[in-house]
């Protein structure tokens, strides 16, 4: 039963009160005073407080901020004296739902409180949405149990923390804006906006607009002032994606943002504050671009305060299994078939594949699969055509992995070269590859390299 609180000490219009909500199914606590007021909202935590402004040992337009204090759910409607309006603003601006004029507003009161428990479930299915969207960002819910997405989690759980700019950089599809969701939904300023843009996607033109805003008449057909994404974003965060690809002159509009904290909009003088925090996003190496001149040094460097490398779905392998699973489960849901597995062969072939698209590609193999699926398990069948040519692993017509051109087979023939080179000697073998030592040893144990 929704429960609510009368605080007012004038008796008679207590109990008439709380006789008409209680006849509308509503469970009335009463308090005469604030004090006996705010210990029955500890208590018994109702959602909805109608106050009096005239209490024995407070003033109820003021009290409204201790009523509201630590209960975000409250809603506080305040019982005004006829024809004193200035308390009823007053009482908004500290915070209250509304106010009513005690007596003569009666046949009001039930529509206005049935107003108040609405925004009451309003608010808690926002706070239970919230709950969900920040559990799916979550670090927890970024797949993967490699040493190389391990590592990546580790130093995005370290900087979310922080307001600092995080730059990350993968191929595309490795799962760029979905740890940038989670930098941001593990941040203060989760509760706020995550607003995302595709640098390569726009004209130079449009780029500007979108990101800075515009003023009407700034150019043909800016009918009306137009915000752009930064003040989207206020207090939230701003994901950049393709960085790489953003035109040098809104690299320079971007580098003041980032030092100065300010903007100015297209066709506009006046400065705005940016309250915003940047993560960037590239599948470019920018140091090449900066050398060749396509992007601004000083911006590079100050993008690259804390770069996290996002590996490629060829570099940890052994997640597919985990990705081949979450992907059978939600899609094979989403379509409505019972998908329950895959056999070794299929995931094999999947294993063995080089996924340039990563986690994208992947994700559309075993969608087409599960459509195609005519039984529980996946088989090759299901898979495209190129899968079901290449030899897996272990499994080509004459019994040589190496005979695939994966780039997996690739990468084994190339280390254990590399070693029969060396004579064994992974320090020197570790070197010659360009490749850290503990790599090598788990290159060695996953192509299971005999020496
Ligand atoms: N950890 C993950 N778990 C499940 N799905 C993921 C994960 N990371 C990425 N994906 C999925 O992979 C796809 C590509 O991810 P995302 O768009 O984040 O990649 P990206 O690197 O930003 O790509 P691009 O460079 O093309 O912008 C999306 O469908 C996303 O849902």
């Amino acid at each position: 039963m929704q429960k609510l609180l009368i605080i007012d000490d004038e008796e008679k219009l207590r109990t008439l009160l709380s006789r008409i909500l209680r006849l509308e199914g509503y469970q009335v606590l009463e308090a005469g005073t604030a004090a006996q007021g705010l210990k029955l909202l500890d208590r018994e935590e109702p959602a909805v407080v109608l106050c009096d402004v005239k209490l024995p040992d407070a003033n109820g337009v003021e009290l409204i901020p201790s009523l509201l204090n630590g209960r975000a759910y409250l809603q506080v409607i305040l019982l005004t004296a006829y024809g004193n309006i200035a308390d009823g603003v007053q009482a908004i601006k500290n915070g209250a739902f509304d106010y009513i004029t005690k007596g003569n507003d009666n046949e009001k009161i039930i529509p206005l409180v049935a107003r108040a428990f609405e925004k009451v479930q309003l608010q808690q299915r926002i706070r239970d949405l919230e709950k969900q969207v920040s559990k799916k960002y979550s670090f927890a819910g970024i797949i993967g149990k490699s040493p190389e997405i391990k590592r990546a989690i580790e130093l995005g759980k370290r900087v979310s923390g922080t307001d600092a700019t995080v730059l990350l950089m993968g191929e595309t599809g490795s799962g760029k804006e979905v740890f940038a969701q989670s930098v941001h939904y593990n941040s203060k300023r989760a509760q706020q906006p995550f607003v995302a843009i595709n640098c390569s996607a726009f004209s130079r033109d449009l780029l500007e607009s979108e990101i800075f805003g515009h003023k009407a008449g700034a150019f043909t057909g800016a009918l009306k002032d137009k915000k752009g994404l930064i003040e989207e974003a206020s207090t939230g965060t701003l994901f950049l994606d393709e960085i790489g690809e953003m035109p040098v002159e809104l690299q320079a509009k971007l580098l003041r943002v980032l030092e100065s904290k300010t903007f100015i909009k297209v066709g506009d003088t006046k400065t705005i504050e940016a309250d915003v925090r940047i993560i960037a996003a590239t599948n470019r190496q920018l140091e090449t671009e900066v050398s060749e001149g396509r992007f601004r040094e000083d911006l590079f460097y100050r993008l690259n305060v804390f770069t996290i490398i996002l590996p490629s779905l060829n570099e940890r392998r052994e997640d597919i299994p985990l990705f081949v699973d979450f992907y059978m489960q939600q899609l094979g849901a989403k379509l409505g078939k019972n998908i329950t597995g895959i056999d070794k062969q299929a995931l094999q072939q999947l294993q063995a594949h080089n996924w340039k698209g990563n986690i994208r590609e992947l994700k559309n193999v075993i969608e087409r699969a599960c459509i195609l699926a005519d039984t529980p398990v996946l088989t090759v069948d299901s898979l495209p055509f190129e899968f079901q040519h290449v030899p897996a692993p272990g499994n080509s017509g004459n019994g040589n992995f190496l005979s695939a051109f994966d780039l997996a087979s690739v990468e084994k023939l190339h280390i254990q070269r590399v070693l029969n080179h060396t004579r064994g000697n992974k320090t020197e073998a570790a070197k010659l590859l360009n490749i850290g030592l503990t790599t090598l040893y788990r290159k060695i144990e996953e192509y299971h390299i005999t020496l």
